[in-house]
């Protein structure tokens, strides 16, 4: 039986390039009449991208608007060619997106169930389901777990959860939203790991400074705007100079 494709679904099987990376063209944002972000405008194409900056500067609208959890209210987001606006479910499909607090991503019963979820919604058979959850939770220290009750992880636990459910999606890129902030120091370093070792392009908002340890490009968020864009070095120096005059 052949479904009749909707004009958004047309949309989304446009062609990716993937060459073209995470781009904003003139990205504003503002919340009612609150600018929180203006005069964006970034080509990201490097395998690590940090981005720090004081609370409330703008990071997590920032991230947001990566993969159209949030639209510009100017300008343009695109992903891959692939407009956040008119395709956001092609967007979805190719960028990842790890919450700071896991409670928010973490929506099933069982741990194993969670994992399954996107695949579920994504159309993917049982058999090769039950073969990408098993592999997931075994890479991230969960496989002991299949079974068990979500919400009775410990946090860092709960963040591994969380991140297996993205990346076991296979998305080209994430973005992390503070995944460290509620974790401990033997978890933090752990989620460190994880994502130094992946092989996606990775975006990560952060006020861990270490995590950007080899890192290629650090922007520094001020008032809404990227008032540095150099390497985690330059670029950490600049946010210490903007919070010793604060
Ligand atoms: N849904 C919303 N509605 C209205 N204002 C919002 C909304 N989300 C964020 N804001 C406001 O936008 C500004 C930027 O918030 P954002 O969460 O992007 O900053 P941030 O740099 O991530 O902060 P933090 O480091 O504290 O997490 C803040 O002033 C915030 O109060």
């Amino acid at each position: 039986m052949r479904f009749r494709r909707s004009p958004a679904a047309t949309a989304d099987t446009d062609v990716a390039e993937p060459g073209r990376g995470i781009e904003l063209r003139g990205v504003g944002h503002r919340y009612g009449d609150r600018v929180v972000l203006e005069g964006i405008d970034l080509q990201l194409t490097e395998p690590r991208v940090g981005v720090i900056g004081a609370n409330g500067s703008g990071k997590s609208t920032f991230a947001r608007l990566l993969n159209g959890l949030v639209l510009p209210t100017q300008g343009q987001v695109l992903v891959d060619g692939l407009d956040t606006r008119t395709q956001v479910r092609a967007v979805r499909r190719r960028v990842g997106f790890v919450f700071q607090d896991p409670d928010a991503q973490i929506v099933h019963p069982t741990v194993a169930e969670d994992v399954a979820y996107g695949l579920e919604n994504q159309g993917v058979p049982p058999d090769e389901r039950a073969a990408r959850v098993a592999e997931a939770l075994e890479r991230y220290g969960l496989a002991g777990h299949a079974d068990h009750p979500a919400h009775l992880l410990s946090g860092g636990q709960k963040q591994l959860l969380a991140i297996a459910g993205v990346l076991v999606m296979q998305p080209a890129r994430v973005v992390f939203d503070e995944p460290t902030t509620l974790l401990d120091l033997v978890n933090a370093r752990r989620v460190a790991e994880l994502i130094a070792g992946l092989e996606q392009q990775v975006v990560v908002v952060t006020h861990h400074l270490d995590l950007l340890d080899g890192f290629d490009r650090v922007l520094v968020v001020d008032g809404g705007r990227v008032v540095e864009d150099a390497p985690p070095g330059p670029a950490v120096a600049a946010y210490r100079t903007l919070a010793e005059r604060r």
